[in-house]
């Protein structure tokens, strides 16, 4: 009952005092971003009109307590999903971009010839989608498979990529390092080293100037980086808390 009380504080205080942030969920594929969206958006009711499902979900979303939406069962999503849902006080308008371009045919003959100039030139640009949906958002998360290190590199390359874009300067940045449910995934001490998204001095010391180079274009925003599980649900609330401070 405590929590019914403080979902109607929250709704009222919603009311008054809302605000809002724009989010856009990237990274290769399979990574679990939209497992990621699934389960945050999990016990969120919806209905035809706003005030309805508002009221739904203060009522019975408090006292039946909705599961959380856990399912291996997620086809890959093709260019992208949205999802607005409220925590709080706090609107998320969320981008969720596939990892690899799906697009119609049309499209997928000019994107075949851009590519395969590209690749003539020496520069393949394969998922350069991504920034089109992450300018003028308040957050990027980055979502990697912590468990399949052998695409870290890829990783990098296309978040570092990504973040060389002028559009995209100063917006913060948290990479989840996912899937810790299962044997095998590297900490996130490992994940920072791999993807370089640390700044810090006693990491750089270890890097070429080649590195810090990079790491200039990553070290002029806010960045966070976390372990965490979607199946488990573990550390979803310091990601939530997370993203809700980057509202305005
Ligand atoms: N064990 C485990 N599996 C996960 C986790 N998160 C996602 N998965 C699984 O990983 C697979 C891919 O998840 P998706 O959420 O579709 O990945 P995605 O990044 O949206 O993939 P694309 O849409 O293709 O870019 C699915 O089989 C999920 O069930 C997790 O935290 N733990
Ligand atoms: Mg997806």
């Amino acid at each position: 009952m405590p929590g019914f009380f403080t979902s109607i504080f929250q709704w009222i205080a919603g009311l008054f005092f809302s605000k809002q942030a724009e989010i856009a969920v990237v990274g290769l594929q399979a990574s679990g971003k939209t497992s990621f969206v699934n389960v945050i958006t999990s016990g969120q009711v919806r209905t035809a009109l706003p005030l309805c499902s508002e009221i739904m979900a203060l009522t019975l979303g408090t006292l039946l307590r909705f599961p959380v939406q856990w399912s291996e069962d997620v086809v890959p999503t093709v260019a992208f999903n949205f999802r607005k849902i409220r925590k709080g006080n706090v609107t998320m308008k969320i981008w969720d971009v596939a990892g690899t371009p799906h697009l119609p045919i049309l499209p997928s003959l000019v994107l075949f010839a851009y590519l395969a100039t590209s690749l003539c030139c020496g520069q393949p640009r394969f998922r350069s989608m991504w920034e089109r949906y992450c300018n003028g958002v308040d957050a990027i998360v980055f979502v990697v498979d912590s468990v399949d290190a052998d695409k870290f590199n890829t990783a990098r390359f296309e978040l570092h990529q990504l973040l060389s874009q002028p559009t995209l300067t100063g917006v913060p940045l948290l990479v989840l390092g996912n899937k810790n449910d299962v044997d095998g995934h590297v900490s996130v001490k490992e994940l920072i080293r791999s993807l370089y998204v640390s700044s810090t001095p006693s990491s750089l010391f270890e890097y070429s100037s080649a590195v810090v180079r990079q790491l200039d274009k990553i070290s002029d925003r806010p960045v966070s980086c976390y372990s965490c599980s979607m199946k488990s649900q573990h550390n979803l609330d310091i990601v939530l808390q997370w993203l809700a401070g980057r509202s305005h």
